[in-house]
Order: C-alpha cells, then sequence, then structure tokens
C-alpha cells in the first residue's frame, strides 16, 4: 500500500464499469479509502485473529480491497469464485468453518450455513445480512506467522484441499519477485484468472506492490476474443497474465489484433505452453516479452523465466529455469539422494521462506509435502516436495517434465503420459494433445489421447495418428482411444480439464 502515499492519484485497479461497458478506474487513493472503510466494518463484528472469511467475488478494486482489509486485521480469507458449484461452496464452508460469508451487492448466492454469518460488499462499505456468531477474542494482533489466506485446490483424493499460506510466506515471497522488476510503475498488469486461483493474487501483488495498476478482466470476456482483446485495448494493458489456454482462442480468430496491442510483457503459469502456440505468439508480437512462471500454490509460485524470443527451432522443452531469489530448487531421486547429472530426471524439492503453513485440518497431507532437507535431514529444515518430475540442464536450469503422478503401468510397462502427449504434439497441426488412462474392463486400465488441432488444419484420421505413435513408442504407448477434438474442456482456473475428458470416455459417444 506503499504506492497510496506516492502515487495517491495513480490508477490502482481499472475494471470493468458497472453499466457493463467502457472501464471504471479506482486510484490509489480510493483504494486505501475503501481498505479503511472494510477494515473499520469487519472490526466491528467482533472477528478474532484466525477467524476465516470466505470472499466471493471475481477480482475488483473492491474484492481487492476486501482481501487488504482481511490481511489487515489477520482475518484468513478464502477467495471463492462466484461460479463455483454451491455444493463446492458448502463443502469448502465445512472444513475452513468460516465466520464470515462475504458476496457482492449484486451475488446471487443463498443457503449458506446459519452458523455462518453473512455480508455483501460493495464500493460504500459492508451490508450485514447474518452477524456473525459471537466468540471470545483471544488475540490481541495479527503476527508474521499467522494464515494470511487459504485456497482450496482440487485435491487429487477429490476432498478440497486448503493450502494455508502465511503472511510471512506472502511478504517473503513478493520481496523476492518485486525484485526482479518484472513490472514497471507505469505498466498496467490484465489479470485473467479467478480470484480463487492464487494466479490471481500473485497479480495483484505484482502489481501494486510496483505501484503499478490492475487490469480486472471480466471473465466472460475470455471466451471473445474480440472482446477480451477489445477490453485489453479499452483499459490500455501493457502486460497480460494468464494460463496457456487464454490465448488459443486469441491466436486462432484475433491474430491480427493481437499484433496491433504490441504488449509489453505476458506472463503465463500452470501447465506448459504448446511451443507451436508459442511460436506463432512470438511472429504476431515479437517485442513481448514472454515469461515462464512455474510453481505451485504451495509456494504461490517459484521460478520466472525469460522464454527464448525467438525460440530456436530445434528447441525441445522450456526451461522453468531456477527458484526466484532467496529460493532454490534441487533433484532428488525416489530414496532423497541427489540427481546433479544434467538431462537425468529427479524430483524437485523447494526450500525457502515463501511455503504454505500446511493443508487446512489436514496433517497426513502437510507431512507428505513438507518435508525433512534430502540433503540433510538433521537439520530440522522443512523443504516442500513438489510432486513435479524435472531435469536440470548442463547450467542448472531446471526443465519440467511431468507430474510425479502421472507415471502410469500398462500391461506392466512403466508408461511416462507426458512423453506419449509429447509425440501427439510432434505430428503437424496438432495445438495441444492430452494423455490419460481410464480404467479398462479387464486388469489393465486403457491409454487415451484427446488432440486439438491449430486453426484451419483438417483432422487427421485416427489410424494415421496412431501411426504417427506406432513410429516413435513402444505398442503399450500408442493410445487405444484416440479422440480430436474442437478445444480441450478447461477448469475455473483455466487448466485442462482431466475429468471431463475421462467422462467422454467412459460414457459411450
Ligand atoms: N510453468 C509451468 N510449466 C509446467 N507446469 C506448471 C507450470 N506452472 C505450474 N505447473 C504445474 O502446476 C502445478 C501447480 O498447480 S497449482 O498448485 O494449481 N498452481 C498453479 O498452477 C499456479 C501457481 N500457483 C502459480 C501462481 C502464480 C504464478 C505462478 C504459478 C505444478 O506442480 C506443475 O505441475
Amino acid at each position: 500500500m506503499g504506492a497510496c502515499e506516492a502515487t495517491p492519484d495513480k490508477p490502482a485497479v481499472i475494471e470493468l464499469a458497472d453499466t457493463g461497458d467502457g472501464v471504471a478506474t479506482t486510484s490509489y487513493a480510493q483504494l486505501r479509502e475503501r481498505v479503511e472503510t472494510y477494515e473499520d466494518a469487519l472490526a466491528d463484528l467482533g472477528l478474532d485473529v484466525g477467524d476465516r472469511v470466505v470472499l466471493e467475488s471475481d477480482t475488483s478494486a473492491s474484492a481487492i480491497a476486501l482481501y487488504l482489509a482481511c490481511c489487515l486485521l489477520g482475518l484468513p480469507f478464502v477467495p471463492v469464485s462466484p461460479e463455483t458449484p454451491t455444493k463446492r461452496l458448502l463443502s469448502i464452508i465445512d472444513s475452513a468453518r468460516p465466520a464470515l460469508y462475504l458476496q457482492t451487492e449484486r451475488g446471487g448466492r443463498d443457503g449458506i450455513p446459519p452458523e455462518v454469518g453473512t455480508a455483501r460488499f460493495g464500493p460504500d462499505g459492508l451490508t450485514v445480512g447474518r452477524a456473525p456468531q459471537p466468540r471470545i477474542r483471544h488475540r490481541r494482533e495479527v503476527v508474521p506467522t499467522d494464515p494470511a489466506y487459504i485456497i482450496f485446490t482440487s485435491g487429487t483424493t477429490g476432498r478440497p484441499k486448503g493450502v494455508v499460506m502465511s503472511h510471512r510466506a506472502n511478504t517473503a515471497f513478493f520481496r523476492a519477485v518485486l525484485g526482479l522488476g518484472l513490472i514497471a510503475p507505469d505498466d498496467r498488469v490484465a489479470t485473467t484468472s479467478p480470484l480463487q486461483f492464487d494466479f490471481s493474487l500473485l497479480d495483484i501483488g505484482m502489481a501494486l506492490g510496483a505501484g503499478a495498476t490492475v487490469v480486472a478482466v471480466p471473465r466472460d470476456r475470455l471466451r471473445w476474443p474480440r472482446r477480451f482483446l477489445g477490453f485489453l485495448r479499452d483499459a490500455g494493458a501493457t502486460h497480460v497474465h494468464g494460463v496457456p489456454s487464454i490465448w488459443r482462442p486469441v491466436l486462432r480468430t484475433e491474430p491480427d489484433a493481437l499484433a496491433e496491442l504490441g504488449l509489453r510483457g505476458v506472463l503465463f503459469c500452470g501447465e506448459e505452453f504448446p511451443l507451436a502456440e508459442l511460436r506463432r505468439f512470438q511472429a504476431l508480437s515479437p517485442s513481448t516479452r514472454i515469461i515462464n512462471c512455474y510453481g505451485a500454490t504451495e509456494s504461490m509460485a517459484c521460478s520466472f523465466t525469460d522464454v527464448p524470443n525467438p525460440l530456436p527451432e530445434d528447441l525441445e522443452r522450456l526451461s522453468i529455469g531456477f527458484a526466484h531469489p532467496g529460493a532454490e530448487l534441487m533433484l532428488a531421486d525416489e530414496r532423497g539422494r541427489p540427481v546433479t547429472r544434467p538431462g537425468v530426471v529427479g524430483e524437485m524439492y523447494l526450500r525457502g521462506p515463501s511455503l504454505f503453513s500446511g493443508y487446512w485440518n489436514d496433517p497426513d497431507a502437510t507431512r507428505a509435502a513438507l518435508v525433512p532437507d534430502p540433503l540433510n535431514p538433521a537439520s530440522g529444515q522443512i523443504v516442500f516436495r513438489t510432486g513435479d518430475l524435472a531435469h536440470q540442464g548442463p547450467d542448472g536450469a531446471m526443465y519440467f517434465r511431468s507430474r510425479a503422478d502421472s507415471q502410469v503401468q500398462i500391461r506392466g510397462n512403466r508408461v511416462e503420459l507426458a512423453e506419449v502427449r509429447r509425440r501427439l504434439m510432434d505430428f503437424p497441426g496438432i495445438a495441444d494433445a492430452v494423455a490419460m488412462v481410464v480404467p479398462g474392463s479387464g486388469a489393465d486400465p486403457v491409454l487415451c489421447a484427446f488432440a486439438v488441432m491449430e486453426r484451419g488444419i483438417p483432422e487427421p484420421g485416427r489410424r494415421e495418428l496412431r501411426a504417427h505413435c506406432a513410429e516413435a513408442l513402444p505398442d503399450y504407448m500408442v493410445p487405444q482411444e484416440l479422440q480430436v477434438l474442437e478445444e480441450l474442456p478447461v477448469t475455473e482456473n483455466g487448466k485442462v480439464d482431466r475429468a471431463v475428458l475421462a467422462a467422454r470416455l467412459t460414457t459411450p459417444p
């Protein structure tokens, strides 16, 4: 909030105007005023440090002000999107046991359990629906190790896992990232992720921490490239942060409008950016600096690596470089021994001050992720076991290979699904692909794959694709089920939605 003093009249947040077209600007002075209004209103509710607040909203000046007010009062906020199905919201509420649930004045949610207080927020303050239950306050002040927020991600077990991030981890992370100087005060950073995805929190922290401007892209614009780019133009966005999938529709239908935008920077995270699409992006927007940001919610992010511009022809895989200053990645094998030889695959471990505190109310999952430093277990240092496999280049830079759990056994053979995907991606005209297994009728799972074509490329025949795979892969790695789709389904956070793809396979077409 330093910029509120230094540049009170500068725009802090630009968002869609209430009228639905054009943009509304909130200055740093107005943002600070709204933080104080919310801080006073929340303080009046008599909540204690540590009491959770569910914040249901898209990214907006008010949501950001509320997030900051919660931080100042030590109320860990739990961001959820308005798109979140009520069942999932209720499971998050059941787990987090929040004192208060907040939605905007126009929010349509109801059915919040009676033990949870409810309120609505808008530019002028809070309107309490149901006061939170009275409680005894045990704490007088917020300390850095207190939880700042809890992000519920889809846990592999199906039950949502709450990643608890402390103020100390958060500020250590942002001090490091702002030191990279990726955003300058006159930049305008368009954020395209839902508030429940910590990518949005990265965008807000990077922009406001640099005294720059957050441009909150309306979620429904992402599906309409012309309207998406039009909003970016109206808002004067200089940078766009988002998962790779937000660019496919733009590359397909609005290449010229993208070129005209002349973006200074693009930052992506969450998944690998298909190289063919990255090349196309660079050809259209050669002066744009593209950053490959790798990391997990458990440390918010980890590395920020420039994509070579232009991409060398023979480049096989992007580097995810080195952890941000103040943190370090290392590789270890299944037995925890360091893997240092270039090209040899190991699991990445991250040490540093930005690690999460643990999974909410899940000590077993926490113990599996926050482990003794493999290099020095006696030291008591706890590191984050990422669950990601990578290899190091000759210079020590990391290259992401796959999730550790994406190795499956097919007919007794170990199959790396990322390798099947990579082979499919080598087929000319394929824009992206996914390989996965679904349970088979017999003991063996069935290896399946989905692909989407680049703009205007005719669908190849299934036999042709299987022949292409059979040329380079052993037969047990050739997908038995192959479907070419118009587009890949994505989760709320914009990543490929494997559950939807699997459902396509089990229910007969
Ligand atoms: N640049 C990548 N290349 C390739 N695989 C990746 C990459 N970034 C993640 N991933 C994958 O996504 C996993 C983490 O998933 S996650 O917990 O939902 N978090 C995220 O996806 C985003 C993350 N919190 C974040 C937020 C803000 C900035 C950067 C990163 C990683 O373990 C990787 O498997």
